[in-house]
């Protein structure tokens, strides 16, 4: 029986949310080269799919967050599955933009957020972790408090690790580069040397070739 882990790296990889280039590699927002592009913004384009990740986050959230008064979503690709995720658990929603707005209101934060909520934050990809974390110290300066992060895919990068860690939260994913590069090389996409290349850029990627 498939575990959730490799049915939702399955399916990233089935809808084309992911691609895999460990030859021809993708120039990411920070400046890294990289063997992998991740874009599951298209997620919420199949129902099948989207309800597997909400059924799959709200379960992460009932059995390691019971407390949580609040589920926030990380703008802009984590909003759609905060919102699934707060309608199956019955809770209030927020979400939380990267700054606040310009004009209008000039809020970060909209939705409901009291000093006294707690507060899972969720994002649809952690690379660096900086987007949701940025999320949660603004989720924090208002007084809440934020009790944890889950996400559809963490790329597991030591940054990520190192940043969390700083920040005193735990990441919880439902699925993970090393479960996605696993599933695409029992599908056969890939020979031994691509997958050797794909393992090497999680565990040194600003040492591996390209960067
Ligand atoms: O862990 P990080 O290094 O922060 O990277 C992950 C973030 O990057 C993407 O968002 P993007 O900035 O592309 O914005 P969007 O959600 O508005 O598309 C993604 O949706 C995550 O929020
Ligand atoms: O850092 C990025 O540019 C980036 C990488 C990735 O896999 N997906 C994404 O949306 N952004």
């Amino acid at each position: 029986m498939m575990t959730l882990t490799d049915k939702i790296a399955a399916d990233l990889l089935h809808i084309g949310a992911v691609t895999l280039a460990p030859n021809d590699p993708f120039l990411w927002a920070s400046g890294m080269q990289a063997p992998i592009y991740t874009d599951n913004r298209q997620t919420i384009a199949y129902p099948e799919v989207r309800a597997a990740i909400a059924d799959g986050l709200a379960a992460l959230i009932q059995e390691k967050y019971p407390a949580a008064t609040v589920i926030g979503g990380v703008a802009t690709a984590g909003i759609p599955h905060a919102a699934l995720v707060a309608d199956r658990l019955d809770l209030p929603m927020n979400y939380v933009r990267s700054k606040p707005k310009d004009h209008g209101r000039g809020k970060q934060i909209e939705g409901q957020l009291t000093p006294t909520d707690q507060v899972v934050l969720i994002d649809d990809l952690i690379s660096t972790g900086g987007s949701v974390l940025a999320a949660a110290k603004a989720v924090q300066a208002t007084g809440a408090t934020v009790l944890g992060v889950v996400a559809i895919f963490s790329y597991e990068l030591p940054d990520s690790v190192v940043n969390f860690q700083a920040a005193g939260l735990t990441l919880t994913p439902l699925t993970t580069y090393s479960a996605l590069i696993d599933e695409a090389r029992s599908e056969g996409d890939m020979t031994p040397a691509e997958f050797a290349s794909l393992q090497q850029w999680r565990e040194d990627p600003w040492g591996w070739p390209g960067n």
